[in-house]
């Protein structure tokens, strides 16, 4: 198409035509990474996850760890008391820069590329910039409020991993905190109130942002424009939003712009209990934290089989999930995040089919006799049934019905003998399911309902 093909314009209708690629619809599964200064002190108190944590208490015990240099301006958190035990109290945040920037030159950025790849993600949205303000870019945008400096870092982090992640066929999008940035508000957040009153709304916060956004998909034509908490009024996102779209057709927008325009919504540590028409996408870490939290065990992280099983939940509900990992400085990632990595892309080696470009079915979910959990996908003329719980032996599905002479397959080609019961349809699956994670049956010609 000619170089100057301008389909969309500056205003909501236009940019209403945009439809969600299919890249992104087929995706199912990214992953997320949250990389920064907050990376060297890598502490927070594993207080809960989002959402199951009182609000008037969140931002005083705040599981996540890249809200650091916040959790330290409030004096009585257990971020502060760690802080001075560790660095001192005179210790600026910022400091961080410069074992951030020394260690991260050890970094490869193919080894997380084959990693992420390994994994079965077929995207990566990495943080361009979070709240701290921080650029992972050699940002040639200045700071008005930071003349000297010191918040660009001068390795080109985010190219280095966009031009590995795509060397890998993945597709490579990126983060940018429109809403908050702390080198402009230092005020510390203690409650919801203050989240508001602390977005920056000046003229030349927006100047700033939209500068950056501009030049990162300059820079990087990214997939995913993965805009968080919000944006200055005064940013124009329409113009943005055409702009980025001409130059990136098969590009998606999130809906953290808060803006009435976007490609999908964003549920954090939460996920739709229904087939919703509008894509989204779910997004959480490991554990409690985005960013890597030293203290982090296994009572904090979620279990192998358990977020197997989100996914497969999630995929069923028209959703992706957008999983997190935290880093280290150099680059490395704690066993404890790999060894979840490692078990997700394990199931999804052998039952990826029944994932990967499939859509929702008529219905997400139905229950064994036995009150095991079943979920739904269609792709081509295959249903896909998982059933959850480690299913073995005869297992009836609720409510399934059959033609006759389906043909029902194990993911990994073994048929499976079915039978027409008066509650269902009752398979004779193996005796017991090898691997972990829900056992995958594809059913064709995939019944009308
Ligand atoms: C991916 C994560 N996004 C967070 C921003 N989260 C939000 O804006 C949170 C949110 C959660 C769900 C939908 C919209 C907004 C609010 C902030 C605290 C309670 C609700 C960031 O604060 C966090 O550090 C991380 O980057």
């Amino acid at each position: 198409p000619a170089a100057f093909a301008q389909k969309y314009s500056p205003d909501w209708t236009s940019l209403k035509a945009h439809t969600v690629p299919n890249w992104f619809e087929d995706a199912k599964f990214g992953i997320f990474i949250h990389w920064g200064l907050y990376s060297v002190p890598a502490w927070a108190p594993p207080s809960g996850e989002l959402g199951k944590v009182d609000m008037s208490r969140w931002f005083y015990q705040n599981a996540y760890a890249e809200w650091y240099l916040n959790s330290i301006r409030l004096k009585d958190s257990p971020s502060y008391k760690h802080h001075v035990e560790t660095y001192g109290a005179d210790f600026d945040y910022y400091r961080f820069g410069q074992a951030f920037e020394q260690q991260n030159r050890a970094w490869k950025p193919q080894n997380w590329a084959s990693l992420f790849k390994d994994a079965g993600a077929r995207y990566v949205v990495l943080t361009t910039k979070h709240h701290d303000g921080y650029t992972l870019w050699p940002s040639k945008v200045p700071n008005p409020k930071r003349p000297q400096g010191g918040i660009n870092s001068p390795r080109d982090l985010v190219g280095d991993l966009t031009k590995a992640v795509r060397g890998a066929g993945l597709h490579m999008g990126l983060y940018y905190s429109g809403g908050l940035d702390w080198t402009f508000e230092t005020r510390p957040i203690a409650t919801m109130g203050d989240l508001r009153t602390t977005a920056p709304q000046t003229e030349e916060y927006a100047r700033y942002a939209d500068a950056h956004w501009r030049e990162l998909i300059r820079l990087y034509q990214p997939s995913v424009l993965w805009n968080d908490i919000g944006y200055p009024k005064l940013g124009k996102p329409e113009a943005l939003f055409a702009d980025y779209y001409n130059a990136v057709p098969e590009g998606v927008i999130n809906n953290r712009f808060s803006v009435e325009y976007s490609d999908f919504t964003t549920p954090e540590y939460a996920k739709y209990d229904k087939i919703t028409p509008k894509k989204w996408e779910s997004c959480r870490g490991l554990g409690f934290s985005f960013g890597y939290n030293q203290v982090e065990g296994p009572e904090h992280v979620i279990a192998p089989e358990a977020l197997i099983e989100l996914l497969v939940d999630i995929v069923s509900k028209n959703g992706n999930l957008l999983l997190n990992i935290g880093p280290k400085p150099d680059g490395t990632i704690s066993e404890i995040q790999l060894n979840r990595l490692n078990a997700l892309g394990a199931w999804l080696k052998t039952n990826g089919d029944g994932i990967f470009g499939s859509r929702p079915w008529v219905r997400p979910s139905a229950k064994t006799t036995a009150g095991g959990d079943v979920r739904f996908t269609k792709k081509g003329d295959a249903l896909y049934a998982f059933l959850l719980g480690r299913a073995a032996g005869p297992s009836t599905v609720v409510g399934l019905t059959l033609a006759p002479g389906s043909t029902v397959r194990l993911s990994g080609g073994r048929s499976v003998a079915w039978k027409k019961t008066g509650d269902g349809t009752t398979f004779e699956l193996p005796a017991n399911s090898p691997a972990a994670g829900p056992v995958a049956l594809s059913i064709t010609p995939a019944p009308a309902a």
